[in-house]
């Protein structure tokens, strides 16, 4: 078992979710983004949820939610952390933290150093920083499009808080990922699918595995 946290995101099917915890992630995401081909609903969400363990940490990626969403995503309890994909000010993000009581990620888009040094504003309003790629201007989706950035802006980060790494992993470059960044998680989408929004159980395994080697 790798010291790295493993997180499988955007899943949608029993079986992939089934994978993931045969391969040994440590986290599971969900998205709930209407433009997204990942994107499940709140009942997709618990009864996905239910196939993991109950130690596996499962996380509900959204993008400036409002709190009505939240409280329907949460309701019953499937989610063990919030993800927040979009524009979120340490503000917005401490108050959802403090209304819906869990453990609240907020994705920070990296494209320079200046983006990295701007995520020390949400020090002591989330629980995780997750420096992922920016996508371009326009683009449908704030994550989820195989996007890398300059990992080696994130050499020596020294960061007060848990944090991870996102954007553009595959099982053929996480280990160099890892190896230049030393992050503690790592997160992939669409490295581990077929075709958008398809995720692959072999992939699923083949990234697990190319992890732990680490
Ligand atoms: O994956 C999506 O479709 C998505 C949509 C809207 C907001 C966030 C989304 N994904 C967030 C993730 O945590 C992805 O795993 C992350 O951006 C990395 O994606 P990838 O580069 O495809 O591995």
């Amino acid at each position: 078992m790798s010291r790295l946290a493993i997180k499988i995101c955007g899943l949608s099917t029993p079986d992939t979710v089934g994978a993931a915890v045969r391969a040994g992630a440590s986290h599971i995401g969900f998205v709930h983004f209407a433009k997204s081909p990942r994107h499940v609903d709140a009942a997709q969400i618990a009864a996905l949820a239910a196939i993991a363990p109950g130690h596996m940490e499962k996380v509900g990626v959204v993008v400036d939610p409002a709190d009505d969403l939240l409280a329907e995503l949460t309701a019953g309890g499937a989610l063990t952390a919030l993800q927040l994909h979009g524009k979120e000010s340490p503000q917005r993000a401490a108050a959802i933290r403090q209304r819906f009581g869990l453990p609240v990620w907020k994705a920070i888009s990296v494209k320079t150093r200046a983006d990295i040094d701007a995520a020390t504003a949400y020090v002591g309003a989330v629980d995780l920083l997750l420096f992922d790629a920016k996508t371009p201007d326009g683009s449908a989706l704030p994550g989820g499009m195989g996007l890398r950035f300059d990992w080696t802006l994130l050499r020596g980060l020294s960061i007060p808080m848990p944090w991870g790494l996102s954007g553009g992993l595959s099982a053929d470059n996480a280990a160099e990922a890892v190896r230049i960044t030393d992050a503690p998680l790592i997160d992939v989408s669409s490295g581990v699918e077929s075709a958008p929004g398809i995720k692959s159980v072999d992939k699923i395994m083949a990234f697990c595995k190319a992890v732990s080697a680490c």
